[in-house]
């Protein structure tokens, strides 16, 4: 099982890589890659198993943040209906998005950044996002709220891209224009 000593930390360059596509269908190592990182999220945010292993929680996670520079992601959270999106994607990529942009309220937070960064990371309202799963299916996901804010933030991470990239710099809590996310 995956545990925290599996994830790099900033500073390691594969964070900063853009990471590969996988071969579709997928085959059988990285429906393996996709699955263990499916249950680190589920194991991160079971409280026994959580304190037991000393799992950070997590609700995403990105293949490069486990060494492999891979197109792999995979999301374990609910929406504000309490809706549960779980899933691990090969190849994700946003296909549309809205204009409108939100933010989460308490800013946001990365297993591989072992420091507190403040300040709003702008994220679109709404995407769709079209990848293939664990069964080979191709799906194209419409999400919004938090489902949207998680694809977006591990879909950076396949290009580089830490959500302190994205925090205004001059005024790291520029008011938003849009609705804010309690988190
Ligand atoms: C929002 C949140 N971020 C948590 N951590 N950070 C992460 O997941 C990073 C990815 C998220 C940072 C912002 C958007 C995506 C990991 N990232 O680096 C991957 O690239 C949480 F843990 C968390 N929740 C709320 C739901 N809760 C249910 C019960 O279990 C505990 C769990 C805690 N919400
Ligand atoms: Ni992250």
């Amino acid at each position: 099982m995956l545990t925290m000593k599996d994830i790099v930390r900033e500073g390691n360059p594969i964070l900063r890589e853009r990471a590969t596509n996988v071969e579709l269908p997928p085959q059988q190592e990285d429906i393996q890659i996709a699955k263990e990182m499916l249950e680190f999220l589920k194991n991160s945010q079971n409280p026994e198993l959580a304190q037991k292993y000393n799992l950070r929680p997590g609700v995403g996670l990105a293949c490069p943040q486990i060494g492999i520079p891979k197109r792999i992601i995979a999301v374990h959270t609910q929406d504000d209906q309490g809706e549960l999106y779980s899933y691990a994607l090969f190849n994700p990529k946003i296909v549309s998005h809205s204009v409108k942009v939100t933010y989460l309220e308490g800013g946001e937070g990365c297993l591989s950044v072992d420091r507190d960064v403040p300040g709003y990371v702008p994220r679109y309202a709404k995407v769709t996002v079209r990848g293939t799963t664990i069964k080979g299916e191709q799906v194209d996901l419409k999400l919004k709220g938090m489902p949207a804010i998680v694809f977006q933030h591990e879909i950076d991470h396949l290009d580089g891209i830490m959500f302190y990239d994205r925090i205004n710099k001059e005024n790291p809590f520029t008011p938003p224009s849009t609705v804010i996310l309690n988190r």
